[in-house]
């Protein structure tokens, strides 16, 4: 590795600094100026979701690797890179348990909000991936019914159980998606959530949708038609981000500012897998370990108290408030019109994972938080 491997890194992505710089010199760029110009000499690039990477972002640059510290990878233009033998890596399953605590606190909101409990619901998991899995396995040990619906992995053997769309639709009263955003191919997913879907979708009795994978899954104007005939949508990523649109905004029960992976645990596995693999590109073999660098960057657990009466359904909601980040999300909007769904995101605080919590004043859950840490 030469001492002068340059290595552009989007500003908001944390431990940067401490995990890169170990392996060249690192410039911090907020995602809005990383550009053409600004790349000429740059041989790593790290970035978010938020960061096109293409032809015309690269050419005529000397990035040989970039790295995305996200799950989602659709904003990389795969083909290009690899026709340029540009290394590219992601970070699978980074921020996977952070989801599933989001998602959870989103369905305790709604249990307490429609007067139900979780034994009245059965939960359709739409993509079966690191985030489905996790939630599948969470909800089958609290005793919760649940169909999984992955129909890529049906086809190729890997799960054998696999529910049509139609099928949860018919048996579910909560649908929470975790898909890639696809544009083409046989399970293509863009806009899959759209007048046809929420047709077969019938709320005469609460019926909660959960879209916490890509916006563009879902079609703007099916679910606003379908909010006001009175369905219950909840929703952390929005058609057009971070344009989104206050119409729809204002007819969801919750909503927020694609921050379902935002916990700190999640970014940083995700600077570590991207640190991991840059440092193998480099050939350097002695990288430092993920339990050292966990001790060394993250802080002491967070402290959740919990009262003597907590049910399951204020648990979650304690371990994660989905609510605060709803008015968050909503008061900056209304201060900053559209630009507030970027400031939201920019300005977050980063919350813990189960594993990064202590829970105090409830014995009865100490084998449910183990089981969690472990998720
Ligand atoms: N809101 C947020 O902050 C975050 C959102 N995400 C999004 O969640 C998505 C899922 O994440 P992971 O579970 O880690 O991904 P994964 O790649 O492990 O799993 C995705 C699963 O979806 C399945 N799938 C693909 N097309 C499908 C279709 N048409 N119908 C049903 N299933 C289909 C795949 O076969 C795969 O099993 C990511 O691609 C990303 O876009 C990820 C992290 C944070
Ligand atoms: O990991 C993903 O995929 C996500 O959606 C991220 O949580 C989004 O985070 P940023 O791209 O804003 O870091």
């Amino acid at each position: 590795m030469s001492s002068c491997y340059k290595i552009t890194v989007d500003k908001a992505i944390p431990f940067a600094e401490q995990l890169f710089g170990e392996l060249g010199e690192v410039t911090l760029v907020p995602a809005d100026s990383i550009c053409n110009a600004g790349l000429k000499q740059t041989d790593a690039l790290i970035i978010r979701s938020v960061t096109q990477v293409d032809e015309s972002l690269l050419k005529n640059t000397p990035v040989s690797f970039v790295g995305s510290a996200t799950i989602g990878t659709e904003h990389l233009d795969k083909d290009w890179l690899e026709s340029q033998s540009i290394h590219w890596c992601a970070s699978p399953g980074c921020n996977a348990v952070a989801v599933v605590q989001y998602v959870m606190s989103a369905i305790s909101y709604w249990l307490n909000a429609r007067q139900l409990t979780l034994d009245d619901i059965c939960v359709g998991i739409v993509g079966y991936g690191a985030i489905g899995s996790r939630l599948a396995k969470l909800l089958s040990y609290l005793g919760i019914e649940s169909l999984l619906c992955d129909p890529p992995k049906q086809a190729t053997g890997e799960l054998v159980n696999s529910h049509s769309l139609e099928q949860l639709t018919e048996q579910c009263n909560v649908i929470s998606f975790h898909t890639p955003l696809t544009k083409s191919g046989p399970h293509a997913t863009y806009q899959f959530i759209n007048h046809e879907f929420f047709n077969r979708v019938d709320c005469q009795i609460p019926k909660l949708i959960i879209n916490a994978a890509r916006g563009n899954i879902l079609d703007n104007e099916a679910a606003i038609k379908w909010c006001d005939k009175g369905g219950d949508l909840m929703l952390d990523v929005w058609p057009n981000e971070p344009a989104i649109d206050d119409s729809l905004l204002s007819k969801v029960m919750l909503g927020t500012s694609h921050i379902a992976g935002y916990s700190l645990e999640g970014k940083f596995n995700a600077s570590y897998q991207i640190y991991r693999q840059l440092a193998q590109v480099l050939g350097k073999t002695n990288i430092v370990s993920l339990e050292k660098l966990e001790r060394e960057l993250l802080p002491e657990p967070s402290l959740v108290t919990l009262g003597s009466g907590t049910s399951l359904t204020s648990l979650f909601l304690s371990s994660y408030d989905i609510i605060s980040d709803y008015q968050i999300l909503k008061e900056v909007y209304q201060q900053k019109g559209a630009s507030g769904f970027k400031f939201a995101r920019e300005f977050y605080n980063f919350g813990r994972e189960f594993k990064g919590q202590q829970w105090s004043g409830k014995s009865a859950f100490t084998e449910l938080k183990s089981f969690l840490d472990n998720l």
